[in-house]
């Protein structure tokens, strides 16, 4: 079985992920795949400082990631830019881990996809994981996080679906304005429905 797994930004993807890490479930992870086909040598990072210029490169020879945030997350002909470079290489790689994982003979695997919707991946998956959160919370805990003025913040979070949107395609959604323990308990519920075993 491959579960998808998705939510708004700063929904908590990242949370239950580790959650299901800890029970052993391999896990594909987008965000991380994402910053690996850009990394120095790589072909899209060329693409990229063809696309954007020499100055979304930093010093060492890296992607800068807060210009390039920037950029994208404030207009949207910018950031159909980089995706329309980086996305092939992300979905080419994502799919050769679900393959190894697959014939190293595990039952389930996790594919953390944060744009699944947006990007129309439902075809990969046999099941949707939804992590929700209600819309103040989101603010709050992106700006905690990422240190951003609640403007940043805002156009991240407007650069998505709306997360009551992503819950309308899900097969579970979990809730996690609550506790860890709470989100656990809900993951563990869904899991034992699904017969998801590792
Ligand atoms: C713009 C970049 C450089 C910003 O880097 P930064 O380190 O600040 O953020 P990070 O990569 O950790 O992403 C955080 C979250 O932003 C959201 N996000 C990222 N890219 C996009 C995008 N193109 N459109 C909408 N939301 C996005 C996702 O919810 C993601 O989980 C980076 O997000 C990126 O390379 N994005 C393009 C690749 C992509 O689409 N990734 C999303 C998963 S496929
Ligand atoms: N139940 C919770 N209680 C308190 N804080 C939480 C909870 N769940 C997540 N957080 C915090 O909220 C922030 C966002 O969570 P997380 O990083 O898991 O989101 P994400 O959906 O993976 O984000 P992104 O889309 O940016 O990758 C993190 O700082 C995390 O520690």
């Amino acid at each position: 079985m491959i579960i998808g797994l998705t939510g708004s930004i700063a929904s908590g993807k990242s949370t239950v992920s580790h959650m299901l890490a800890e029970r052993n479930y391999p896990v594909v992870d987008a965000d991380l795949v994402a910053r690996v086909v850009v990394e120095p040598g790589q072909p899209a990072l060329e693409e990229i400082r063809r696309a954007f210029g020499d100055r979304v490169i930093t010093q060492d020879g890296t992607m800068d990631r807060r210009l390039v945030g920037e950029l994208i997350f404030n207009d949207p002909a910018e950031r159909k830019r980089l995706n329309d470079i980086i996305h092939p290489a992300i979905r080419k790689e994502m799919l050769k881990q679900r393959d190894e994982f697959l014939a190293d003979g595990w039952n389930t695997v996790i594919m953390d996809i944060p744009l699944l919707f947006e990007s129309r991946l439902q075809h990969l998956v046999d099941k949707i994981l939804v992590v929700s959160v209600t819309e103040d919370t989101q603010l709050l805990r992106l700006m905690e996080r990422n240190g951003f003025t609640e403007q940043e913040a805002r156009a991240r979070i407007a650069s998505q679906l709306p997360v009551s949107e992503k819950e309308k395609g899900a097969d579970a959604v979990i809730y996690n304005n609550g506790t860890l323990a709470e989100t656990a308990r809900q993951l563990d519920q869904i899991l034992e429905g699904w017969r998801a075993i590792p």
